[in-house]
């Protein structure tokens, strides 16, 4: 079974403007030990999936569809459960530790919060003890307990966000552009060191990022979202080595591992915005920035489907498939772009000039 379901997940944000559909009938798994990265561009709605998982919305977002956390329903969790669910089940680091911590608390404090919440009848001997224990299990020495936030440096923070993650020995961690706001050495360290405890301790991965190269050398799979949907799913080295969307392909030519020669890929920008949630364009919501777009992309919503067999767009038609379990690797695309090895093209036009 898996750890996390998530099944036709819309999540919308009223406001005085209207209404804003951030998540629009998201699906994907994550079984107990994977590690699993969501990528896309700003404002695709990939912080409001986070949130989602564990009820973290503001009250202004209402959503529909499952979320199944190691069997139980999220969604209509009462929220005693819920307590329980958060840090013992699933917990998230935020990016921006500075923000998500207490500026005016002790970081030891703050690191003993969970615990206490969880184990009201730890002693405060052992608090103190399990506090040390978790800041050398992240790098820092145990007498940091004493400081302040405005005492460490950036990344020494966000190992202090890592320690309070860990502290119920989550079966989940959620890490939302944990490394966003640090520097390349830094966020290096960062990255080691969630790869290193989540693999020491077993624990699950759910890794957002708009960084693809980030997330394929620290996940097993990626899914990268558009718009509110995830437009393609699959193993880690498939959709950063051959993403078979126009949109995953592109983010994935935005960022190339940096270093690596074997990938000998410059980034190539892509042009324009995402599209504003609360004002989409019809049909394929990424139509109006695709390299590659048919006649019918701007009438045809594509929904996602396996892509093992290649099924491809053509003459007009999307086939569909649906299948809530596919084969395979179970990798899973809303389009599919032309590879230079297929012999089958996404494009006609593409065709011709190939
Ligand atoms: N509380 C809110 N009320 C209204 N709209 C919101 C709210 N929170 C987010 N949104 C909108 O929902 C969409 C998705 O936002 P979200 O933060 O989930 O995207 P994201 O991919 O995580 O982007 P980022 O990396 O910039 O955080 C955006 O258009 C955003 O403006």
């Amino acid at each position: 079974m898996a750890l996390l379901e998530v099944d036709d997940l819309t999540v919308t944000y009223r406001t005085a403007g209207g209404d804003v559909p951030a998540v629009r009938g998201v699906s994907f798994a994550l079984d107990a030990g994977q590690k699993l990265g969501l990528a896309g561009e700003s404002g695709c709605g990939k912080s409001t999936m986070a949130l989602a998982l564990l009820r973290l919305l503001p009250t202004t977002a209402r959503f529909t569809g499952e979320i199944r956390f190691d069997g139980e329903d999220v969604l209509s969790m009462s929220w005693g459960r819920l307590r329980a669910v958060r840090w013992a089940g699933a917990s998230i680091v935020f990016q921006g530790a500075m923000h998500s911590l207490n500026a005016v608390q002790r970081i030891g404090a703050q690191i003993a919060e969970p615990i206490r919440l969880h184990s009201p009848k730890t002693g405060d001997a052992e608090v103190r003890r399990r506090v040390g224990e978790l800041l050398e299990h992240v790098g820092l020495p145990a007498r940091r307990a004493d400081a302040y936030p405005h005492e460490l440096s950036g990344g020494q923070r966000q190992r202090v966000m890592i320690a309070m993650a860990l502290a119920c020995d989550p079966q989940l961690i959620v890490a939302d552009e944990p490394t966003t706001a640090l520097d390349v050495m830094i966020q290096a360290q960062i990255l080691t060191l969630i790869e290193s405890l989540v693999a020491e301790q077993g624990i699950s991965l759910l890794m957002i990022s708009h960084d693809l190269s980030v997330l394929a050398d620290t996940c097993d799979r990626l899914a990268v979202m558009y718009a509110g949907r995830i437009v393609e799913e699959g193993p880690a080295a498939t959709v950063f080595g051959a993403a078979r969307h126009p949109y995953g392909a592109a983010l994935a030519a935005a960022f190339p591992r940096i270093g690596d020669p074997a990938s000998r890929r410059r980034p190539q920008g892509l042009a324009g915005d995402p599209p504003d949630p609360a004002d989409l364009p019809a049909g394929c919501a990424f139509h109006p920035r695709c390299a590659v777009r048919l006649d019918h992309c701007d009438a045809v919503d594509p929904e996602l489907w396996p892509t093992a067999d290649r099924q491809v767009p053509d003459g007009g038609e999307f086939r569909k498939v649906r299948e809530a379990r596919p084969a395979g690797d179970g990798a899973r695309a809303a389009c599919v772009r032309v590879l230079p090895d297929d012999g089958v093209g996404l494009a006609a036009s593409e065709r011709e000039s190939a």
